[in-house]
């Protein structure tokens, strides 16, 4: 069984960003949704991007973005992952020639098995709770909606901390797992001491 592998999202500040980098984080994301607290400029954004090292990706978060605010922060921000969060249809999502992460609002009666063939080609189907705002909403979803078997790598999110990690690793086995409000003190505000006992979570589910 492959590790399971680590988002931490909603950087704002590089003291964040090492401190996930430092505790073993797979990937970080970046929010260029500008009504989220969690927003960062892309000129911002580059400078948090740039030391970065090697084998940590960096993720790109958008919802409903014109095409042209994609394109000018792609050729600002060295970004590996496109993440859209939105309505987009995958057309949109395929247009940038990038590597790209579909995210689905879960809620009774959205077929996921449906939805996730309808972005076939995405590298990751990301499961996020219904919330306002479109995201980063620090609540959990029904995970019994998830079905046994999807046509794209599983990124559970929406809500998740250290009290419920282990079982959303135990039980769900994504390939992935993805958390901004779950690890802060405030929006935007990561807490080092929460990144690392979320990460030791799961690898202790892993293990
Ligand atoms: O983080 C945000 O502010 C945000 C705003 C609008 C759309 C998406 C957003 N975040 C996307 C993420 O990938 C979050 O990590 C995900 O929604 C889970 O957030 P949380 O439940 O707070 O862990």
């Amino acid at each position: 069984m492959p590790r399971t592998r680590i988002k931490i999202c909603g950087i704002t500040r590089a003291e964040d960003r090492d401190a996930a980098i430092a505790a073993g984080v797979d990937a970080l994301g970046f929010v260029f949704y500008p009504p989220s607290q969690r927003y960062v400029a892309p000129e911002k954004a580059a400078q948090l991007v740039s030391p970065i090292p090697a084998f940590v990706t960096r993720v790109g978060l958008f919802v409903n973005a014109e095409p042209a605010t994609v394109h000018s922060v792609l050729a600002e921000v060295a970004l590996n992952v496109l993440q859209f969060h939105g309505d987009e249809d995958a057309a949109y999502c395929r247009q940038f020639g990038r590597p790209w992460i579909k995210a689905a609002r879960v809620r009774h009666g959205l077929d996921l098995l449906e939805y996730a063939r309808a972005f076939d080609g995405a590298c990751g189907l990301l499961l996020d709770a219904f919330v306002d705002g479109y995201g980063g909403g620090g609540k959990e979803f029904d995970w019994s909606l998830i079905p046994s078997s999807l046509p794209l790598p599983v990124i559970l999110s929406g809500g998740l901390q250290v009290s419920n990690i282990q079982q959303a690793v135990r039980v769900i086995r994504p390939w992935a797992v993805d958390v901004s409000s779950g690890v802060e003190v405030a929006k935007g505000i990561k807490d080092a001491e929460k990144i690392a006992q979320f990460i030791a979570g799961v690898r202790n589910a892993d293990a």
